[in-house]
């Protein structure tokens, strides 16, 4: 099982390569690990399992963050209501892709923190707003999602990683919390 020592952190070379491409449908060793990244969030955001095994509660996790340049992304994102089970996106995706966006950027009103950076970088950082991804899942089935608000940052950050940028590379140096026209903060 993926815990934190597997997740690698910044100054690792893998977090600023860009990934590859992976060929579909993928290998059996792929699939476990893509399996096993969605697992990790999972146990992560169980109180019990994250005290066990040390877990920092997560809601994506990105294959070059477990030191494997490949093209593969995990989010598992709760429902907002307390004790609602079913979760808003549950998914590993294969070569996502952002085949289309928003003009209108936006971005969390805490800002963004990461599992490979262990220090708090504050700040705004701007995303689209809404987008449509393409992706791969496990069985090599091709899907197309409209995403918006927080499903569409997460989503955002994920595909930010096998592209080899990080969240802070988006905040505003001069001005952190400057916020451009019409950005839609998310609460
Ligand atoms: O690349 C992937 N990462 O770096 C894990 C990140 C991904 C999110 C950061 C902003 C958008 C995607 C992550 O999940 N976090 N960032 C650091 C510590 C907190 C944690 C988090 O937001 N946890 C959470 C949130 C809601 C419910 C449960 N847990
Ligand atoms: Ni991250």
């Amino acid at each position: 099982m993926i815990t934190m020592k597997d997740i690698i952190k910044e100054g690792h070379p893998t977090l600023r390569l860009t990934a590859e491409e992976l060929p579909i449908p993928v290998s059996p060793e792929v699939k476990q690990l893509g399996k096993d990244m969605l697992t990790f969030l999972i146990n992560s955001q169980d109180p019990e399992l994250a005290e066990k095994y040390q877990l920092r509660a997560g809601v994506g996790l990105a294959a070059p963050q477990v030191n494997q340049s490949i093209r593969m992304i995990a989010v598992h994102i709760p429902g907002i209501e307390e004790g609602i089970d079913e979760p808003i996106l549950s998914t590993v995706m294969i070569n996502p892709k952002i085949v289309s966006h928003s003009v209108q950027n936006a971005c969390l009103a805490e800002g963004e923190g990461c599992l490979s950076v262990d220090r708090d970088v504050p700040g705004y950082v701007p995303r689209h707003s809404r987008v449509t991804v393409t992706y791969y899942d496990l069985e090599g089935n091709k899907h197309k999602k409209r995403l918006k608000n927080y499903p569409a940052i997460v989503v955002q950050h994920e595909i930010d990683h096998i592209n080899g940028i990080m969240f802070y590379d988006h905040i505003n140096e001069e001005s952190p919390y400057y916020l451009e026209e019409g950005m839609d903060v998310i609460s």
